[in-house]
């Protein structure tokens, strides 16, 4: 765990002393976009065209936000078209690293990759990573625009137009997307990685009366957002996932398991079982990176065995709406 000060390495862990022990998320330092024509998208620079075999991503199995764009890649039908690189799931003190020499470099780390784009880099050196292979730099570390790039702007290429991001829907998914992410998505690391009690059981509380508010609403409609099948939820998603297997133990979310909440587990069931999505799933690459890595929180490195895991019986979801 490091980070990149003027291209340097640096083995240091989170900086909590400033924020009261609250974990906050360094935002993402490469925000261009990827699109039909390279024109410029909402930000960034422009000449970045969606073309077959020019871009790369650089992924952990483990990481929820690089999870969101190995999904978007298998449901929008890329895999002939964008190569993946998968990191080793330990992630120690060079940060995130290769488990053979990177295919594109040679490179053995991940801050490698972050200083081929940009010699003095400085920020956290962070997964997933869009990677253009023509200019050679990256073209996004957000995983949230990444996965709205994949969304269309390969539609041309692939004939894919399943669309999770329709413009009639997008207040809706926005609002979801708002709720979600502080409480859940990052509310499980804002319990794992706060370093005060108050901290820890905000960030908690918080998340429990996400789940009881998601819980609810997912006893009424098959979605997210009604019936339509959104982006919304594929970023829950990711965080479902792992719950029971990680954050419940490792990140002490642990006043119930997901597997507690009748509706959410069917929910997840169903989107696990979704065509391409149970090959992106990797429990071993899960459990090893969060309990052998962060040896702040987990000091003997132990991953356990447990717990047995139910996604493949039916998800009795079929009938709502
Ligand atoms: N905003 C980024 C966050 C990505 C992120 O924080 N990834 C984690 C892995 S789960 C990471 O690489 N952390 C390494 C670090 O913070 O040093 C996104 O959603 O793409």
């Amino acid at each position: 765990m490091g980070k990149l000060v003027k291209g340097v390495w640096h083995d240091v862990w989170y900086d909590t002393e400033q924020s009261k022990g609250e974990f906050i998320r360094e935002d993402a330092g490469f925000r261009n976009w990827l699109t039909v024509d390279g024109g410029a998208g909402p930000n960034g620079e422009i000449g970045f065209k969606a073309e077959s075999g020019r871009y790369h991503l650089f992924i952990s199995l483990a990481c929820p936000w690089a999870h969101r764009t190995l999904i978007f890649r298998a449901l929008k039908g890329l895999a002939p078209h964008i190569g993946v690189t998968v990191v080793s799931p330990d992630m120690q003190t060079k940060g995130w690293e290769f488990s053979q020499p990177d295919p594109l470099y040679g490179f053995d780390y991940m801050h490698q990759i972050y200083t081929q784009a940009k010699s003095d880099y400085t920020g956290r050196v962070t997964v997933p990573v869009l990677w253009d292979k023509k200019t050679e730099t990256i073209v996004s570390n957000e995983s949230s625009e990444i996965i709205r790039m994949f969304n269309d702007a390969f539609n041309d290429i692939t004939g894919n137009q399943q669309d999770f991001y329709p413009h009639a829907l997008r207040q809706e998914i926005e609002q979801w997307n708002e709720f979600i992410y502080p409480n859940i998505n990052n509310g499980v690391y804002r319990c794992g990685f706060a370093t005060t009690q108050e901290a820890y059981e905000e960030a908690f509380d918080n998340l429990f009366s996400a789940l009881d508010r998601l819980e609810s609403h997912l006893a009424a409609s098959r979605y997210l957002v009604g019936n339509t099948l959104t982006e919304a939820d594929w970023r829950l998603f990711t965080t479902l996932v792992r719950f029971d297997a990680a954050y419940v133990g490792h990140f002490k979310c642990n006043l119930k398991r997901i597997a507690d909440y009748p509706s959410i587990q069917g929910y997840l069931k169903e989107l696990y079982q979704y065509p391409a999505i149970a090959d992106t799933v990797d429990l071993y690459h899960i459990k090893r990176h969060y309990y052998f890595s962060h040896n702040m929180i987990n000091p003997t490195g132990i991953v356990p065995k447990g717990p047995e895991l139910d996604l493949l019986s039916p998800h009795g979801r079929a009938s709502l709406r």
